[in-house]
């Protein structure tokens, strides 16, 4: 079978994944990057009254048109306590920002511009015009107003005006849930005492922030071995917790032990497709079972991550209604890089920031899909489309992000 080339591959997934219809209400603490689901309107006016925007005296413009008139302090009109009484000709009252402008007053003299005088007496140093100083009642928003609308994506400025609008909670789409299965008989968690011929199982703990990062939640179900039964009631897990997506690691590819493929089946999965032109990553599976999507990421860290980043991270931007992830860049290559084959290559790379702003890549020589801390020191993956030729140093070249640059 002919290895499908990535882009066709991640179309098909994207084209066959659904955005979630489900709902939920949340507090607004917990909301930040959700997606809503409703328009939200204003449950009040805001401001809800005339208000002052300065501290200062409220005023009759009138009476201070001319520098150097002298008012009567008659009483304060304080954020929370406003003045009750009605100001008449040559009076103020003492205000402060944020409170009701009292009745009778349409203008606030700063403080700065008044002078004060024994027995509670003000004279005007500067003169104001009608209105000066004042946030009219409605200036922010009305009620009834719709400000936010369903697929808004939640953010600071958003979640501020939701609770300035009075809502103490929105209705937004549920997360997609992606269901994380390590396998493989030689999988022990961090922090075990390693017998002989185990590795510390790291993939889940990149795949569950990358997915965490891209809006879904994670449901962690542990290392299974390299057995159908196990596998199997670690997929029945993931089903019964209504997974959106169950993404398995490792036992992608041929050998006798990789039973992941054949296990699924079994339980009913429908193959899509398998085996990617791409490096690293080639064994990658997909396929669904039932409503829930079926990723099968091969079991070598860094092929593991370049498909998760490839297929999982725009699959959760689509199932959650978020943007698509925008990691393409331009940058120029800084070392000579090697005419390609069939597959496209994916080349871990430090990143610098020229003077000038461009990013120059700096591909690592000698890397596998089991070098996790070239990987970790990698800021992106230089993007080598299949066939291409070889590039001398100084040229334009694609890298996919993995973390901004400063
Ligand atoms: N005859 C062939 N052999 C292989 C092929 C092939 O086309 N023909 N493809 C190779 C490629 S490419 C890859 S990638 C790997 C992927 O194999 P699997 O998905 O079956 O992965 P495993 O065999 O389970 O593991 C590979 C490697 O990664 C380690 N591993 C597995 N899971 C984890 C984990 N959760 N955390 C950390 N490390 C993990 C595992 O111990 C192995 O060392 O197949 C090639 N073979
Ligand atoms: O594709 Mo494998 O992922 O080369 O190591």
């Amino acid at each position: 079978m002919a290895l499908l080339p990535v882009v066709d591959a991640v179309a098909r997934l994207l084209n066959a994944a659904k955005p979630i219809d489900a709902t939920q209400t949340v507090p607004l603490m917990s909301a930040n990057q959700r997606v809503l689901a409703t328009e939200v309107a204003a449950r009040l006016t805001q401001p809800p009254f005339d208000a002052s925007a300065m501290d200062g005296y409220a005023v009759r413009s009138a009476d201070v048109a001319s520098i150097g008139t002298r008012l009567s302090v008659i009483g304060e009109s304080a954020a929370g306590k406003g003045f009750a009484g009605e100001i008449q000709p040559g009076e103020a009252v003492r205000i402060f920002t944020g409170a009701p402008v009292p009745a009778g007053a349409d203008a606030v003299l700063l403080q700065e511009d008044a002078t004060l005088h024994p027995g509670g007496v003000i004279e005007n140093t500067f003169s104001v015009a009608s209105g000066r100083h004042i946030r009219p009642r409605g200036q922010d928003f009305s009620q009834g107003e719709f400000i936010l609308h369903a697929g808004d994506i939640l953010d600071p400025g958003r979640l501020m005006v939701a609770a300035a609008m009075n809502h103490p909670e929105v209705t937004v789409y549920r997360k997609p849930l992606v269901a994380l299965i390590a396998t493989g008989s030689e999988l022990v968690p961090p922090g075990a005492v390693l017998g002989e011929h185990q590795i510390v199982a790291s993939n889940t703990f990149a795949i569950a922030a990358l997915a965490q990062s891209a809006g879904a939640d994670v449901l962690d179900l542990g290392i299974v071995p390299d057995d159908t039964a196990a596998i199997s009631a670690a997929v029945r897990a993931a089903t019964d917790a209504k997974a959106d997506v169950i993404v398995t690691l490792g036992g992608a590819s041929v050998g006798d032990h990789d039973l992941v493929q054949s296990t699924l089946k079994g339980l009913g999965m429908v193959l899509d497709f398998w085996r990617i032109a791409m490096r690293p990553g080639k064994p990658l599976m997909v396929g669904s079972l039932g409503d829930t999507h079926v990723l099968g990421l091969p079991g070598n860290p860094v092929s593991s991550m370049v498909c998760a980043l490839l297929f999982l991270e725009p699959l959760i931007a689509k199932l959650a209604r978020l943007p698509q992830p925008a990691r393409e860049r331009s940058a120029v290559t800084g070392t000579n890089l090697a005419a390609n084959d069939h597959r496209q290559d994916y080349l871990r790379a430090r990143v610098i920031r020229r003077a000038d702003g461009t990013l120059e890549a700096h591909s690592y020589g000698k890397q596998d899909s089991s070098q996790m801390k070239i990987f970790a020191n990698s800021d992106a993956l230089i993007v080598r489309p299949p066939g291409a030729a070889a590039l001398p140093a100084g040229s334009a070249c694609p890298i996919l992000l993995l973390r901004d640059i400063v």
